[in-house]
C-alpha cells in the first residue's frame, strides 16, 4: 500500500501547526520521523489514521483520499492504553470481527509473534512497560494494517527495554512486511530503524530534510556503535538542534 501526502497543511484556529507536507511512502517502507515538541509530529499522525481532518492538501492509500480512520491503518501511542479489566488477549482481540475460532487463531498468532504468548490470561496491571508496549503493538498488528503509525511507542520505556522493544520492532516489520512511519525524539532510534529519516522543523511544521539511511546488514543494536551510524545519527541531530533554534 502506498501513502502519499501532498502540500498538507494544518491551522488550528487559525494558527498554522504543520506547512505543506509531502512524503510519499510505498509498499514495506519504514520512515521515522523527528523534530523538536510542537513541530506537529503526533498531528500529522493523527491526519493520516483520520482522526484529525487536514486544513488543505492531500492525504492518499492507494490513491482513495483519506476521511476518516480505517483497518488498514494501526495506530499506537506512546502509553499503549489497553483495556485494563480485559485479559492481554482480549485486548489483542478487541475490535477484531471475525468468527470466534479465527479471532482466537489470529490473537495466538500476534501474541507469539511479541513474545508474550503465557501472559494471554494476565491482566494489564501485571505486565511490565515493555510487555505492555508489546501488547499495544500486537493489538495493531491484529488487525494486519498495511500501514501501522507509531507516536513514540517507546518513549517511557527504560533504556534496555527501549533497545529490546528496537530490535524486535525491526524484527516484526521484516516478518510482516507492513509500512511503518513513526514518530520520535530519539535520533539514534530513528536512524537505527528508518529506512529514512524526516526531519520536521517547527513554528509551523515543515519538511526541513529527508535522509535516506544507507546502512548496510542487519540492523542489529552494535550498529549503534560503527563510525557510518554515529556520523550519520550526528548529521540528524544537528539538523533537529539547528531548526530548533530558527532555521540552519
Ligand atoms: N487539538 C488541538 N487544538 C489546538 N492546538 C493543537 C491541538 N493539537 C495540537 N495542537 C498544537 O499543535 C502543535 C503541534 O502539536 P503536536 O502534538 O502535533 O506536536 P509534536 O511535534 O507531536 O510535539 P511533541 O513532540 O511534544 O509530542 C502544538 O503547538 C499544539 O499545541
Amino acid at each position: 500500500m502506498t501513502l502519499v501526502l501532498r502540500d498538507v497543511v494544518k491551522e488550528y484556529g487559525g494558527r498554522p501547526v504543520l506547512d505543506g507536507i509531502g512524503l510519499e511512502m510505498g509498499r514495506g517502507d519504514f520512515v521515522c520521523m523527528v523534530g523538536t515538541s510542537g513541530s506537529g509530529k503526533s498531528t500529522l499522525l493523527s491526519m493520516i489514521a483520520g482522526l484529525e481532518p487536514v486544513t488543505a492538501g492531500s492525504i492518499e492509500l492507494d490513491g482513495v483520499p483519506v476521511r476518516g480512520p480505517g483497518p488498514e491503518r494501526g495506530l499506537v501511542f506512546q502509553s499503549g492504553a489497553l483495556f485494563p479489566f480485559r485479559t492481554v488477549a482480549e485486548n489483542v482481540g478487541f475490535g477484531l470481527r471475525l468468527p470466534a475460532a479465527e479471532r482466537a487463531r489470529r490473537v495466538e498468532w500476534y501474541l507469539s509473534e511479541v513474545g508474550l504468548l503465557p501472559l494471554a490470561g494476565a491482566l494489564p496491571k501485571e505486565l511490565s512497560g515493555g510487555q505492555r508496549q508489546r501488547v499495544a503493538i500486537a493489538r495493531a498488528l491484529a488487525c494486519e494494517p498495511s500501514v501501522l503509525l507509531l507516536d513514540e511507542p517507546f518513549g517511557a520505556l527504560d533504556v534496555q527495554t527501549k533497545e529490546d522493544m528496537q530490535v524486535f520492532l525491526h524484527q516484526v516489520w521484516q516478518d510482516t512486511g507492513a509500512t511503518v512511519l513513526m514518530v520520535t525524539h530519539d535520533v539514534e532510534e530513528a536512524v537505527l530503524l528508518g529506512r529514512r529519516v524526516i526531519v520536521l522543523s517547527s513554528g509551523p511544521g515543515r519538511v526541513a530534510a529527508e535522509l535516506p539511511v544507507p546502512l548496510d546488514g542487519p540492523r542489529r543494536l552494535a550498529l549503534k556503535r560503527t563510525p557510518e551510524f554515529l556520523a550519520l545519527r550526528a548529521q540528524v541531530e544537528d539538523l533537529v538542534r539547528g531548526y530548533a533554534r530558527g532555521g540552519v
